[in-house]
């Protein structure tokens, strides 16, 4: 029994990508146990751990966590990473369920119909400048510190530079218009634990892609 986080998902980044970001930004190493067919899965639930007979599951504490955002509620508080008081807490809840709002949409981005790839990429790229980069380059020039939150790095931190990463990944210079975020990532990326995840071999995924699509959805069953 290692004691590190065991995470159950397939190997993409799915519901599971933000999770992975929150453990190793946080310098916390995890193990993972990568589904590899539908059998593998079925095993797992038929081994009745999953609440609902779904993954993400991260065992952790000896607890048997499902659900994304309650994942990564436990990860962020156990890990100072969730504020001081309410008013931050409900401070990085806003932020980060915005961030989860662009974050879904991309994920989903590779299961659109044919031939509406350019109309579903405008629109995420449109939501992205227009509505979500907008309120957090606010909030850190009005804040005025090197964080969203306080004066400590916390899971908002962690998840905006996911984000930022992944519209990247869309559109290289997506940050052009917003310089409180281009110094943001900047300084995020000088972090020794997020430099580790983001070098070739860490257990960060690859750009969700119809070959990884196909393996979840054959695992999955959707
Ligand atoms: C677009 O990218 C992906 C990649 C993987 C998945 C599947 S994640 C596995 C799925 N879990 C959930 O839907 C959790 C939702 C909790 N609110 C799962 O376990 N499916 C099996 C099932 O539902 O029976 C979906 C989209």
């Amino acid at each position: 029994m290692s004691g590190k986080p065991i995470l159950h998902y397939f190997n993409g980044r799915g519901r599971m990508e933000s999770v992975r970001w929150l453990l190793a930004a946080a310098g916390v190493e995890f193990e993972e146990k990568i589904l590899k067919s539908a059998e593998d899965f079925e095993n797992l639930v038929k081994g009745g751990n999953l609440m609902y007979q779904q993954v993400p599951m991260v065992e952790i504490d000896g607890l048997n966590l499902v659900q994304t955002r309650a994942i990564l509620k436990y990860i962020a508080a156990k890990y100072n990473l969730y504020g001081k008081d309410l008013k931050e807490k409900a401070l990085i809840d806003m932020y980060v369920e915005g961030m989860r709002d662009l974050n879904e949409m991309i994920m989903y981005y590779p299961l659109c119909y044919p031939g509406e790839e350019e109309k579903n990429l405008n629109f995420i790229l449109e939501r992205a400048t227009e509505r979500f980069f907008p309120v957090y380059e606010k909030a850190l020039k009005s804040h005025g510190k090197n964080y969203l939150v306080g004066n400590q790095m916390s899971w908002a931190d962690i998840q905006l530079f996911e984000a930022i990463l992944m519209v990247e990944e869309l559109k290289s210079d997506i940050l052009s218009a917003f310089p409180k975020l281009q110094e943001f990532k900047a300084r995020m990326s000088k972090l020794p634990s997020i430099q580790k995840f983001l070098q070739p071999g860490s257990q960060r995924k690859a750009k969700m892609d119809g070959k990884n699509l196909a393996e979840a959805k054959k695992i999955f069953k959707f």
